[in-house]
């Protein structure tokens, strides 16, 4: 079963139909791309999933549960996190207590030291623990913000463009991350728009433009589909 399904989802700001019968499927252990020329409405439909903005119509249910109308706190606490592609970071705070804030809000409070511990240690994070994010460069906060999402080990990830600003060792590193967060099971969802991390990490590729799903497949089809290239990997 999907960890997440979105099934018809429409959302209009004003006249402008950001989202229109959108679906879309994110299996346990493997990672959906999201990807779409700017406007397309990538952040949007995380809104959506996150329970940030309420849809005019369709679903989105986590495990098989319809959480349509369940607060983003409530979908917190079925296993869903997720990543802004604004870093939304406590700039002030060390790079620890921004990962303890999550871990005590996720549902296991007792277990929160051990799992920012695990965390910083998986990301290679360690040596900066008592940093200020306002401290570090971009690419590494985005690192802090991926942690701080993944650290109540969450069923559904949903990651809002986090390699923007990373070099391409840290990309790589990225990369590897993501595949060991795959084996845990987790159902990672990724908008990216570095097209060589895309097309080498995902499993499966939804492409949105002006707020439709226009193709949807393993990424070697996406490479080469026709209504694609016109629409974004042409000029990408
Ligand atoms: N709060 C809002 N109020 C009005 N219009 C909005 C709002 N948020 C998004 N939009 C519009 O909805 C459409 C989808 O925007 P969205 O940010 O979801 O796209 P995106 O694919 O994430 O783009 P990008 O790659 O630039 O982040 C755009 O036309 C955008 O201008």
């Amino acid at each position: 079963m999907a960890s997440l399904r979105i099934s018809g989802v429409s959302v209009a700001f004003g006249g402008n139909r950001a989202l229109d019968g959108v679906g879309l499927s994110a299996e346990p252990g493997r990672v959906t791309g999201l990807i779409g020329p700017n406007g397309a409405g990538k952040s949007t439909l995380f809104d959506v999933a996150s329970g940030l903005r309420r849809p005019s119509s369709g679903q989105v249910f986590l495990d098989g549960r319809d959480v349509t109308r369940t607060s983003p706190a409530g979908r917190a606490r079925r296993g869903l996190a997720r990543t802004f592609q604004r870093l939304e970071l406590f700039g002030r705070l060390t790079v620890r207590d921004n990962l303890l804030v999550a871990a005590e809000l996720g549902p296991d409070r007792r277990r929160a030291h051990h799992a920012v511990t695990e965390t910083l240690t998986r990301l290679g994070l360690t040596h900066l623990a008592d940093s200020p994010p306002d401290a570090l460069p971009t690419g590494v906060g985005r690192l802090v913000e991926v942690g701080r999402a993944m650290v109540i080990r969450p069923k559904v990830l949903l990651l809002d463009e986090p390699a923007a600003g990373q070099d391409s060792e840290e990309t790589e590193r990225f990369a590897a991350l993501l595949r060991s967060l795959t084996d845990d099971g987790t159902a990672v969802v990724l908008v990216e728009h570095d097209m060589s991390l895309v097309m080498g990490v995902c499993d499966e590729v939804y492409v949105l433009d002006l707020g439709k799903v226009i193709a949807s497949g393993p990424p070697e089809v996406i490479r080469n589909d026709e209504t694609v290239l016109a629409a974004y990997l042409g000029d990408a």
